[in-house]
């Protein structure tokens, strides 16, 4: 048989700053068309998505990252800006090739500076063709994606993470289900004029049900610090898939969501339809102050602006790590869909999160090395052989676990900047460790949800305390393990995962929360690349490549 001729979808994006009130407070938010989230890209398995993003920012540049989606063959439209392009400029039209080769979940977000976290992002269904099916059934398909939100400006927290002393972000002013928040306006010292608890944009989100079925909920989040719980009042929720996988069904209460992940869920309205529920997303990896995400849960025909009856339910409680772990281990990849990992590396990667400091600023380090960008993408410099560029020595394989102490601050808190990159022989199958540590602060260390471009990965285990070189390994599941892009790494844990250099490409692996990534927690992988074509003149113009560019 002929292969079916792909179906194109054209989007046509404008990205601007504009005002907008998702939480009752009057801020600068990045808009797609007039929109945040932004909208909904709804695609058949095989489709190929082709976006024309207009960056009508008037000062800043910017890159759309097509995250959970592959790019084979195409890696210079991962969107991710500094590693595959160079950002679009203010005024440029950048034109994104998409295709969409496995049915599941994703999202896209801005990959430059901070912009995810001010309004630049949404999701991607990716159905199946009509006559092939799921291994469950469903009567609808809805999405929802979860976000925390900051009022001030991208410029004054890149400032703040980048001044000395340093300024932190602190914890957002409130958490968003579909785009709609709320944030109390009576709080002390507001600018008056700003916040307006009855506009329209604030209203809660309505997920409006009919009894007696069964909903696929698609949940995803891009939260730029927070992990969340979320739930919905009274109902259970059965995990089906993840990503682009599915994965053995297990019901939870409430489902703890990591910035970068997606999950399905199925829910069934089975329960007294006279009134309404909540929807609440909670944040679990910090002593947070931020008030609960509410969203109703309307049984038709309620009317769906009236808020249930209920005090919505509170959530797990913040520290409760073990109820983590827990569910992150029962996650397996479902029985008739598993896709075997190769029995052995070819190479082990320990990666130790740590925060440090350079020159008296307060970083994040991977080995001691904290990350910063070159000027010129890596893409373009490793396929045009520009050594110059970044420094060719590969990054530390690891750190002295022997003698490390992942309890306690670091003894010398000094890093250094890196941007050096790890080549991987393509093909080759590589297990990364990612291996915890204390903050600064004594008895503090963070969750960090670890995302890998161009792949998903096996996570073959996740543990509490120091990975155990000897003896971890044992135990990981060889059998049915869940094919993730994005792991949650728990306070002074690891996680484990293996992954097959198949991709030519340059791709980023990162902590998901944005302000992580901006203070240098990142990796740079490459395999493959020699085996690609010319690169499109669209994704330069800048550094090294500034005079490539033809619009
Ligand atoms: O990157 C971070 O910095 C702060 C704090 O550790 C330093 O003020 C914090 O909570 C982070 O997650």
């Amino acid at each position: 048989d002929p292969l079916p001729v792909p179906r194109i979808r054209h989007y046509n994006w404008e990205v601007k700053y504009e005002y907008k009130s998702p939480d009752c407070f009057k801020k600068l938010a990045i808009t797609i068309n007039g929109q945040t989230p932004g909208p909904t890209i709804e695609a058949q398995l095989n489709d190929v998505i082709i976006v024309e993003v207009k960056n009508s920012m008037l000062t800043e540049m910017v890159s759309i990252h097509w995250h959970g989606i592959h790019q084979r063959g195409m890696p210079w439209f991962d969107g991710t800006g500094g590693v595959t392009q160079c950002p679009i400029a203010p005024g440029d039209t950048f034109v994104y090739k998409v295709a969409v080769d496995v049915p599941g979940t994703f999202l896209y977000h801005a990959h430059y500076g901070l912009q995810s976290e001010h309004g630049l992002y949404g999701m991607i269904k990716v159905s199946l063709p009509p006559g092939d099916s799921e291994p469950y059934t469903y009567d609808y398909d809805e999405s929802i994606i979860l976000v925390d939100w900051y009022h001030k400006s991208t410029y004054e927290q890149a400032t703040g993470l980048s001044s000395i002393p340093f300024v932190w972000v602190g914890e957002p002013q409130s958490l968003l289900i579909q785009g709609k928040g709320r944030f109390n306006c009576s709080t002390p010292e507001l600018e008056t004029g700003l916040c307006n608890t009855t506009s329209p944009e604030c209203s809660p989100h309505v997920m409006t049900v009919v009894p007696g079925k069964t909903y696929r909920l698609r949940i995803g989040s891009v939260t730029s610090l927070s992990a969340l719980s979320f739930e919905i009042e009274g109902h259970n929720m059965t995990i089906v898939g993840t990503g682009g996988h599915n994965v053995e069904p297990f019901t939870v209460k409430n489902l703890f969501i990591y910035s970068g992940q997606t999950y399905s869920v199925l829910i069934k309205t089975d329960q007294d339809p006279t009134k309404n529920y909540w929807i609440v997303s909670k944040i679990v990896n910090r002593n947070s102050t931020t008030p609960n995400g509410l969203a109703i849960f309307n049984y038709s025909p309620n009317n769906p602006s009236v808020s249930p009856p209920t005090i919505p339910p509170v959530g797990p409680a913040w520290n409760d790590v073990d109820s983590r772990i827990t569910q992150s281990q029962a996650i397996k990849a479902r029985q008739g869909y598993i896709t075997p990992p190769p029995q052995k590396p070819d190479r082990v990667i320990v990666l130790l999160n740590t925060q440090n400091m350079i020159d008296g600023y307060i970083r994040w380090s991977i080995n001691n090395v904290s990350f910063n960008l070159p000027g010129t993408p890596y893409l373009i410099a490793v396929k045009n052989k520009w050594h110059h560029v970044f420094n060719q020595t590969s990054p530390p394989d690891g750190y002295d676990y022997r003698h490390y102490d992942i309890f306690s601050p670091p003894k010398n808190v000094n890093a250094t900047y890196g941007n050096s990159i790890y080549r991987l022989p393509f093909n080759s199958v590589v297990d990364i460790i990612i291996q915890n540590a204390n903050t600064m602060k004594p008895t503090e260390s963070e969750t960090h949800p670890w995302h890998l471009h161009g792949h998903d990965f096996w996570v073959l285990g996740h543990g509490k305390g120091k990975f155990d070189i000897q003896n971890d390994p044992k135990k990981f599941n060889l059998v049915n393990p869940v094919m993730k892009n994005t792991v949650a790494v728990q306070p002074w844990g690891w996680a484990a995962l293996r992954f097959r250099a198949n991709n030519p490409g340059v791709w980023y692996m990162h902590c998901h929360l944005e302000f992580h990534s901006f203070l240098g927690m990142g990796v740079v992988f490459e395999e493959g690349v020699e085996m690609l074509g010319q690169l499109p003149k669209s994704i330069m113009g800048c550094g090294d490549a500034k005079d490539f560019h033809k619009p």
